[in-house]
């Protein structure tokens, strides 16, 4: 196999390149072509995977021409440079490194925040121009002051705990924040109302969603308390930029540090040239130390992915170690051969699938499981499927999906069963992995078989009657069709009987009309796998 390649588009440490090829990965490294979109488009088709920072936009237009992509690598914490459900749909993985540079993004709120508070950037220009305006400026301390954080995960965490030893009250507003963890990091929580009303300083460290969009409107700026301060390293459109600066103007909002704008590059923006702003270029990650961090771990990440099947800090799929991923490789295979099987029997509208793991495998990644299974039952009726788009793609065709697991109750050690509810009929297909590590299905509509997986195979439903195995037989033989193995099942002599033949080749046209006009027969079906 050849070694799969990565292009970096943007400007990650250099230390990213070292680590692919050690690993095995070919790696293109164009620090600025993310800029160039046209560029990009021009050449992703030739890569396995793509790690960038945040200066390459990943849309779905890019992701269209992205015929073999397979990892997104984002080297930082927002993707929201990324089209997620367009990746998602295409089957490609986008993961980031979650907390590489969260130290160091709070320390840039830190400094920012004593930026404002002392008016340090103007200051220095004031200063070093040779003007010595010692009156001018005229600072107001940190210690006793209530600082308020919106979003508080990893970086507000770090924040409020910076900010703690500053001597400041920490209050917080995050939805998603426990009380427990609330106690823990010694901050008070708040609803965004009080946090608006009390904060003498606001910092911003929420992800950019439609839910944060716009989180400091107008409205809500005109309920903090008169003479606050703003930070805003986490996102451009948390804040409304216009809005801020009337209230800057009027004298309400007494100063304002933004890392992050509404439109980046940020050439012009409503904030700039106001006296009691302060600006950076997006450089809340930009630490040498975190550049190393992120720039490492994504180029582990991603290669770990792309040549053991490996997949950490995904944000669309779950998450598979490096040791799990060869005991759950035959799994995978066994869960999307059944869902295969059962999707190449189902003839009418699905409305659902169930999978069901039994005894060991339910204690796997159970969920990359299902999504291999809802892979391969969708696969029959739509090519462009695969285990990272399943699931979104059946969401999409109101498909329910459900799993469930349970404790060992039979012959095997391991045992998935796939079950798909159609508008006509309920249908299972069970199947475990052998110590050969081959996937087997064991059983059919509650008929006990032995049966591989083979490229080419024949499926029987029949009426468990004398006669039938040698027309069977006769028949495949008179069309030149060599069986190569053949497993049998039946509930009681004289019942339902399914029968799962393997052979060599194609089955020739006009063969299974034959194999259906023999007595007996319900159903007879040409599978592949
Ligand atoms: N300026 C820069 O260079 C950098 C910026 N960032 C930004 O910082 C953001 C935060 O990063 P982390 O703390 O690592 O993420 P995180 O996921 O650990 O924390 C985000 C927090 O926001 C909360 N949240 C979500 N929706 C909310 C809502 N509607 N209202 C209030 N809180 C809400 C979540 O519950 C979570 O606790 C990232 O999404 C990224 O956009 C991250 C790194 C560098
Ligand atoms: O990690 C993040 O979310 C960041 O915003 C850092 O962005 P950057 O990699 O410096 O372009």
């Amino acid at each position: 196999m050849p070694a799969p390649r990565v292009l970096i588009s943007d400007a990650l440490s250099p230390a990213a390149v070292q680590i692919f090829k050690e690993r095995g990965v070919e790696v293109d490294f164009q620090p600025d072509l993310g800029k160039d979109k046209d560029r990009l488009a021009a050449i992703i088709g030739q890569y396995d995977g793509l790690a960038i920072r945040s200066a390459t936009k990943v849309t779905s237009k890019i992701l269209e021409r992205a015929s073999a992509l397979k990892v997104i690598g984002r080297a930082g914490i927002g993707v929201d440079n990324v089209d997620i459900p367009a990746a998602t749909a295409r089957g490609v993985i986008v993961m980031n490194t979650p907390f590489g540079n969260s130290i160091t993004t709070a320390e840039h709120a830190i400094a920012m925040m004593f930026a404002l508070a002392r008016e340090i950037p103007a200051a220095d220009a004031s200063t070093q121009a040779g003007k010595w305006e010692k009156n001018r400026f005229m600072g107001v301390e940190i210690t006793g002051k209530t600082l308020g954080i919106i979003g508080c995960g990893n970086i507000g965490a770090i924040v409020a705990d910076r900010a703690q030893g500053l001597h400041m009250r920490v209050i917080a507003f995050d939805p998603f924040l426990s009380p427990e963890r609330a106690l823990d990091l010694g901050v008070e929580k708040v609803e965004l109302d009080e946090l608006l009303a009390r904060a003498d300083i606001i910092t911003l460290h929420t992800p950019l969603t439609e839910k944060t969009r716009n989180i400091l409107s107008a409205e809500a700026l005109a309920r903090t308390k008169k003479g606050v301060r703003i930070i805003n390293c986490a996102r451009g459109g948390l804040v409304d930029e216009v809005a801020l600066r009337a209230a800057l103007e009027s004298g309400h909002v007494a100063g304002a540090a933004f890392d992050v704008f509404s439109t980046e590059p940020a050439l012009e923006n409503p904030l700039f040239g106001h006296p009691h702003v302060v600006c950076t270029p997006h450089l809340g990650a930009a630490t040498t130390e975190a550049q190393e961090n992120v720039a490492l771990q994504i180029a582990e990440q991603m290669s770990d992915y792309l040549t053991k099947g490996a997949i950490q800090n995904a944000v669309n799929f779950p998450s598979i170690t490096a040791e799990e991923a060869p005991r759950l490789k035959p799994f995978i295979a066994l869960a999307e051969k059944l869902g295969s099987f059962a999707g190449q029997l189902t003839e009418t509208g699905l409305k659902s699938v169930r999978v069901t793991y039994q005894g060991e495998v339910a204690g796997m990644k159970t969920k990359a499981l299902t999504s291999a299974a809802v892979a391969g039952l969708l696969r029959p009726m739509l090519a462009e499927v695969n285990v990272v788009s399943a699931p979104s793609v059946a969401k999409e065709r109101g498909i329910v999906v459900e799993e469930m697991t349970r404790e060992q109750d039979g012959d095997y050690d391991s045992l998935v069963t796939v079950t798909v509810v159609t508008e006509k009929q309920e249908r299972s297909v069970s199947g475990t992995v052998f110590a050969d590590g081959k996937p087997r299905i064991v059983d059919i509509k509650g008929l006990k078989v032995d049966g591989e997986f083979a490229p080419s195979m024949i499926y029987v439903s029949n009426e468990d009657k004398p006669g039938f195995i040698g027309r069977f037989a006769t028949t495949l033989g008179d069309a030149g069709v060599n069986i190569a193995t053949f497993a049998l099942g039946r509930d009681r002599p004289g019942g339902s009987a399914i029968a799962l033949v393997e052979v060599d080749g194609e089955v020739p046209p006009g063969v299974l009309a034959r194999i259906q006009t023999i007595p007996g027969v319900k159903q007879a079906k040409p599978l592949r796998f």
